[in-house]
């Protein structure tokens, strides 16, 4: 996997692969690794299908029952509810998420799970085995205060590097940006990568 997530004035883009394996096998070539568990607050997974889904769901039924009782929840709460599952399980779950979205006392905010379970606020994150090849490009690339349209760019053309170098890593590119009039999705097929 390689997955993705940057902070822009307004909102975040989110960004992965598409490729699941089971050892050198493809089990799926157009996985959705960008899961909703608020309206405008989503996860990028990383890890263990099955860890990653199951602890995807459960925060979004807390989320669910949360906002019923005190309205729209904050992207560093659904980050606390994931680290908490994530730190407390950290011997039995293989799961490496970013979570990312809009609410209206940060705008938008970028939290990185790492698999032992801390918690870090980050102005851009990366994750999965793709990652590792592309730290060098992305500390290069990055800049503060990067538009809507830079941070697409930015996004889209780290995970094609990782893509390309990584083999868990593959399939087309989906993406999302996410701001407060909602989630507007993005796909680069595989065969529009620009690498
Ligand atoms: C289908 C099936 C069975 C397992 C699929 C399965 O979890 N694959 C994992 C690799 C893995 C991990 C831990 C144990 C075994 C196999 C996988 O592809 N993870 C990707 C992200 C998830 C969310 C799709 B990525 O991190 O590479």
């Amino acid at each position: 996997t390689s997955i993705m997530a940057v902070e822009f004035k307004g909102g975040v883009i989110i960004g992965a692969d598409s490729r699941t394996t089971t050892g050198s096998y493809i089990a799926n070539r157009v996985t959705d690794k960008l899961t909703e568990v608020h309206d405008t607050i989503y996860c990028c997974r990383s890890g263990s299908a099955a860890d990653t889904q199951a602890v995807a769901d459960i925060v979004h039924y807390y989320l669910q029952m949360y906002a019923v009782q005190n309205g729209a929840p904050t992207v560093p709460l659904a980050a606390s509810l994931f680290q908490e599952l994530c730190y407390q399980n950290k011997d039995n779950l293989m799961a490496g998420i970013i979570v990312a979205g809009w609410d209206k006392e940060l705008g938008g905010s970028v939290w990185n799970i790492p698999l032992g379970g801390s918690l870090h606020r980050q102005p851009f994150a990366i994750g999965g085995s793709g990652s590792t090849y592309i730290y060098g490009y992305c500390d290069a690339q990055f800049k503060d205060d990067m538009s809507r349209e830079e941070c697409i760019d930015f996004v889209k053309n780290s995970l094609a590097l990782a893509m390309a170098r990584d083999g868990s890593s593959g399939g087309v590119i989906r993406m999302a940006v996410i701001t407060e009039k909602g989630v507007e999705r993005i796909f680069i097929p595989g065969n529009e990568l620009p690498v």
